[in-house]
This record gives structure tokens, C-alpha cells and sequence, in this order.
């Protein structure tokens, strides 16, 4: 994975360096505030090998009982798992050995209800996923689903195919898994949801649709390896973050995360989790959104261009595939595309990328470019651990704690007022 910066204008950058070494050292020494929960920064190589071999056993036995696992979790107990597993399959032929089927992402009815339906002569399982235990959304799907596994197998053969993965020791899931003796897995209290892809969370799914867990192990040790040095030059996290934070103070309030390859479109959604609950508190951080091109250069793409100059964007581009296909002379050329004849349609792609960048940069959008080399477990993983450094010491340059999310109880305070909820009448 490189990081290219030539349509940033660095002159600037300079200002920037010391503060961002600074910001990572406190990363790293675990000075700063949210310091608990830094667990993560060591995880690719210090992590619990008896639960990794528990997690492939159970793993083998999804697959050998279940054609289906239903992933229940939202935020960081949902995102990482869709975006590894979505980046990995073929798009029409699923070449997994479980198809995950996700729910708790959301309150639809009419979701649960067609699930439900769909579920009823299947094979299936359920990673119940909760770090807190007690998060509504997967909370309630997790009722439904339990209820119809039970109906189908029986409760006592149900409880072999339910897997728990959540505290060590409280929380409404630990207490229920414990009374109905749910096989369990940790989410470590050092790791927060947003950076829990690497913990059960997401080892257990992944490893049941056939992703390779040490793989992907081994993609975050790369990344541990790359970015947790304390080189400004050749750390690219430290130097991501710090041109950030110098497009921020230059009124650039928006980051867009741009893809070229629809299989990256749920890497952006996990990208965002981190970013915004990182970022976005005490009236600060940078907006993060993103565009799945090159669909969205017939929609956003007139924004990007010619709107409000408020923005930058990061462009993920894949250096390699497994696939493509050439596009061949035709006879009649009714269509004017024989001056392609010839050319592939990753080529034109990438085309379409390096015009749009020049495009963009013309218009006043500073573009940096991050390049992964195919992908693969091992590449995703390396660029979540790179963008995880990067939110680390962005969030402290700009002087919050980046590891905590408080906003988003108040949605839930509301929320819980309406409903009824004890405890809830005078919020
Ligand atoms: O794993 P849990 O505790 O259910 O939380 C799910 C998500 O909810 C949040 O706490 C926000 O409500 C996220 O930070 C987290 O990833």
C-alpha cells in the first residue's frame, strides 16, 4: 500500500509536522485521553491464540451445519464484517462457504419480517454481536431470530448453532449466553466497536464465509509494522493525518472517500463509522463521506466539481484485479467505441479515474491518492490499521479524544422517551 500526495499543495505541511509527530507519540505511549481503549495498536501480534483456534472450530461447524449465518450487530459490530466479506466475494457467483445474512443493522419490519420468511427452510446460525450487549437495534432482531431458531430446532439443538460474541463479563448478552450456555467470544474492553473488526467480531463471521483469518491477521501486522513508526516521511499515517488536519484549517469541512470498484463500497461505509465517531465531537472533525464512481460522477460528481469549495478527497484505487475483459472491434461501430477496441475495461476505469482527478484538482479539489495493491484479506486489513493510526493521531491534533463516541447517546435518550422506556419519562 503507497499513499501519493502530488495533487496536495504541501507547502504548508511543514506547520503541521511537529504537531503530528506529537499526536502520534501520545497515540502511542497511551498518554492521551481515551487511552484505555488502545488495545488494537497490538492486537495483530498479541492476541488470544486459544480463542483464535476456537474461532476456526467454530467456524468448521457453521459450515458443516449451516448454509447460512445470520451476522446481528450495528456500527463497529456490523461494518467491518460487511466490508471484508462484500470486498471478497465474486459479485454474482458467492464463492463463500457461508453466505452471511446480516441483521440488527437497522429497525426495518419489513426486513425482519421477509428474513424471517426467507430463513424458514434454510440451515442457519447466529453471531449475535454486541460489545455493550445491550444496543437496541440487535437487541430486538436477536429476539426475533432466536425465537424462529428455536421454533425450527428445538431450544435445546438451537443453542448449538447460536454463537455470542460480546463483554467478558457484563451486559445483558453475557448474562443471557451464560444462562442458556451459548458458545461465547470476547469483544476485549480495550478495543472499541469501530476498531473490533480484528477481534471476533469480525474473525468469527469472516472465518465462517471462508475468508482467510490468517490472512487477514497477517494484513494487520503489516499495517502495525508500517505505521507505528515514528518517521514522519515514511509513516503515511502520520503524514495523512497531519495534511487532514492542514486541508481542515484551510476550510476543507468534507472528506470524500472515492472508489472506482463497487467492491470497495462497503469499505467507505466502514471508513465513515471510524471517522465520524472519531472525529465528530466538541463542534469539530471532518465530514466524512463517499462516492462509488464511476456511478456517482452522474450525481455527486456535478457537486464535487463545480459546488461549494469546501471539500477534498481521498481516491482508494487498486493497482491489480483478478478479472477483466477486453473490449473488441466491431464491424458496424453503430456505437463510435472502436478507438477502444483493444483496451480492457479496468483500463478504461483507471481512465476514468486520472480524468477525474485532473478534473477535480482543476476545480480546486486537492486529491490525495491511497494505493492498495490488490484485494485481498491482507490489504484490507493493512489499510484499516493504516486508517485507524490515522484517525488516532488526526483526532488528537485537532484536540479531542477520538476514542469515544458520546453523541450518539442522545438519539437513544429520545428515542427510548418515545418508546416508553423506564427510566427514559424526563430525558
Ligand atoms: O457493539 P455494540 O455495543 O452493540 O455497539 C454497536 C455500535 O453502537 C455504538 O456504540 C453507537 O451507538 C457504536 O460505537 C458501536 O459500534
Amino acid at each position: 500500500m503507497r499513499v501519493d500526495y502530488t495533487n496536495i499543495n504541501l507547502e504548508k505541511l511543514g506547520n503541521y509536522e511537529e504537531k503530528a509527530l506529537e499526536s502520534f507519540n501520545t497515540l502511542m505511549d497511551g498518554s492521551g485521553q481515551g487511552s484505555d481503549f488502545l488495545g488494537w495498536i497490538d492486537r495483530p501480534v498479541d492476541y488470544d491464540k486459544e480463542e483464535f483456534e476456537r474461532i476456526k472450530k467454530a467456524a468448521a461447524k457453521i459450515q458443516s451445519d449451516s448454509e447460512i449465518l445470520v451476522s446481528i450487530g450495528i456500527g463497529g459490530s456490523y461494518l467491518g464484517i460487511k466490508a471484508i466479506d462484500f470486498a471478497l466475494d465474486n459479485y454474482f457467483e458467492s464463492n463463500k462457504k457461508v453466505k452471511l445474512i446480516y441483521a440488527g443493522h437497522q429497525l426495518s419490519g419489513q426486513y425482519m419480517a421477509e428474513l424471517l420468511d426467507y430463513l424458514k427452510d434454510k440451515d442457519y446460525s447466529l453471531n449475535v454481536i454486541s460489545k455493550s450487549g445491550t444496543t437496541t437495534e440487535p437487541a430486538i432482531a436477536f429476539r426475533f431470530l432466536k425465537e424462529a431458531l428455536e421454533e425450527k430446532y428445538g431450544k435445546e439443538e438451537a443453542k448449538g448453532h447460536i454463537y455470542a460474541t460480546t463483554d467478558r463479563q457484563k451486559g445483558a448478552l453475557k448474562d443471557l449466553s451464560t444462562k442458556e450456555g451459548y458458545e461465547t467470544f470476547v469483544v476485549p474492553d480495550d478495543i472499541g466497536g469501530r476498531f473490533s473488526v480484528i477481534s471476533a467480531v469480525g474473525l468469527l463471521p469472516l472465518a465462517a464465509s471462508g475468508v482467510d483469518i490468517d490472512e487477514l491477521m497477517a494484513g494487520f501486522e503489516q499495517g502495525r509494522e508500517k505505521y507505528t513508526k515514528a518517521d514522519f516521511e515514511t509513516n503515511d499515517s502520520i503524514k495523512y493525518a497531519a495534511i487532514r488536519n492542514m486541508l481542515y484549517e484551510d476550510d476543507k469541512a468534507i472528506e470524500v472517500l472515492v472508489n472506482y470498484e463497487p467492491k470497495l463500497q462497503y469499505i467507505a461505509e466502514w471508513w465513515k463509522q471510524l471517522f465520524a465517531e472519531s472525529e465528530g465531537k466538541d463542534g469539530q472533525g471532518l465530514f466524512p463521506v463517499s462516492v462509488n464512481n464511476s456511478t456517482d460522477l452522474h450525481s455527486l460528481g456535478q457537486m464535487i466539481q463545480d459546488g461549494k469549495r469546501n471539500l477534498f478527497e481521498t481516491v482508494l484505487e487498486i493497482e491489480n484485479y483478478d478479472n477483466d475483459i477486453e473490449i473488441k472491434e466491431d464491424i458496424d461501430n453503430l456505437d463510435g467505441l472502436n478507438y477502444l477496441a483493444g483496451k480492457t475495461m479496468n483500463y478504461v476505469n483507471t481512465q476514468a479515474m486520472e480524468g477525474t482527478t485532473i478534473a477535480h484538482v482543476k476545480g480546486n479539489v486537492p486529491n490525495i491518492r491511497i494505493k492498495i495493491e490488490n484485494v485481498s484479506a491482507k490489504t484490507l486489513a493493512e489499510l484499516f490499521y493504516f486508517f485507524e493510526i490515522t484517525v488516532g493521531v488526526s483526532g488528537y491534533m485537532m484536540g479531542i479524544n477520538p476514542f469515544n463516541q458520546p453523541g450518539v447517546e442522545e438519539y437513544k435518550a429520545q428515542m427510548f422517551k418515545l418508546l416508553g422506556k423506564p427510566g427514559y419519562e424526563n430525558k
